[in-house]
């Protein structure tokens, strides 16, 4: 289990991590969500033992990472892919991790296997693309079969089928009763992978809670309706000052109404909805509408008609100027998106 607790970390006026809470219990998977530089990596390395908090604290199984008698069999941890030694194979750098730490070579062969990097472990480290650095970073948190795994973005480089494999290993290690806190931009695959999310913004709690819980946090709940007299039914929710929009030839898209009232509504006036759907928000949207204020770095829209790129909150402007506010933003590429970074 992980426990942070009114965590704090400074770095001279910036305020990084701003007295956060949470719990991350056993037999889970836990998302860690929020913008670029809302502290996520920063909580990460408190825990890990690699950055001192200002204030709070930050446990693993109840105890600090300096405190732990064998960390590598509590925690693992992927925190940054590129910090290994570039002249050394991976299998070197996996052999050298578990002989300081004694664990047996055949625990090695294991992760290698687990990981899927059979034919490369033995490639120098240098030579590794993205993914397969991830996957060796992985493979060393994994080592020593630790009861908390902590992935600070693991599917950063990964193909379809390597982000497909690590959401499979965090439900397995979950099923396992191992503790599992995870960092994505993913929302999509976050969705598929995390039970209880914990959101942050600008080092602060912004969400806790069941991914459950959270997907209904959406503010805009609509329902679909589906009926053959939708002219007689789309006018009674007119007179009522209720919000739809047409769908297909049969549907209205309805808004702000519970689908037991639209029920109720239909029955009293034997108006027959043949579909009644609550929609269900997905995680982006629903992320997107908490974290639109808590965004450090913002983009600029592209304007493909001219080439220009609207500020944000401003006017367009032929190019982008170089900020000293922006100046982590990644550089705006043609199709309009930031690239990753
Ligand atoms: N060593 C440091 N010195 C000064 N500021 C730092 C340092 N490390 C992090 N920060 C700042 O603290 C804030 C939180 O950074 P952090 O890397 O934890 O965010 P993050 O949520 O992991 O972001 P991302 O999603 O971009 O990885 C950022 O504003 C960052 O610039």
């Amino acid at each position: 289990m992980l426990e942070v607790s009114q965590l704090t970390r400074q770095y001279g006026d910036k305020t990084a991590v701003d007295n956060i809470s949470f719990t991350v219990p056993n037999g889970k998977v836990t998302g860690f969500l929020g913008p670029n530089g809302a502290g996520k990596s920063t909580t990460m390395r408190m825990l890990m033992g690699l950055e001192h908090p200002t204030s709070g604290s930050a446990l693993i199984d109840g105890q600090k990472y300096a405190s732990l008698k064998s960390p590598l069999s509590t925690v693992g941890a992927l925190l940054d892919a590129k910090a290994m030694h570039p002249g050394r194979s991976g299998l070197q750098h996996l052999r050298s991790l578990a002989l300081t730490h004694g664990f047996p070579k055949k625990r090695v062969d294991e992760v290698i296997e687990m990981t899927g990097l059979s034919a490369v472990a033995k490639k120098k480290v240098k030579g590794f693309s993205l993914g397969m650095g991830q996957r060796m970073g992985i493979a060393g948190a994994l080592l020593g079969d630790p009861q908390n795994v902590i992935l600070d973005e693991p599917v950063n480089g990964l193909d379809p089928e390597g982000v497909i494999w690590v959401r499979n290993l965090a439900r397995h290690l979950a099923s396992e009763g191992k503790t599992v806190l995870i960092s994505s931009h993913l929302m999509s695959e976050m969705s598929q992978t995390a039970d209880n999310l914990v959101v942050i913004g600008r080092g602060r709690i912004l969400a806790n809670s069941s991914m459950q819980d959270y997907l209904k946090l959406a503010d805009d709940q609509r329902v679909l309706v589906r009926t053959d007299q939708r002219d007689e039914f789309a006018s009674f929710l007119s007179q009522q000052g209720v919000n739809f929009s047409p769908v297909e030839t049969d549907g209205l898209m309805v808004e702000h109404t519970p689908a037991r009232d639209l029920a109720s509504y239909a029955l009293d006036r034997r108006i027959l909805l043949h579909e009644v759907t609550p929609q269900v928000a997905t995680l982006e949207q629903v992320y997107m509408q908490m974290t639109r204020d808590e965004v450090e770095y913002h983009s600029g829209d592209f304007n493909a008609a001219n080439g220009s790129v609207i500020a944000p909150g401003g006017s367009p402007s032929q190019a982008p100027q170089a900020d000293p506010a922006t100046m982590y933003e990644s550089p705006q590429t043609p199709w309009g998106q930031k690239g990753s970074n």
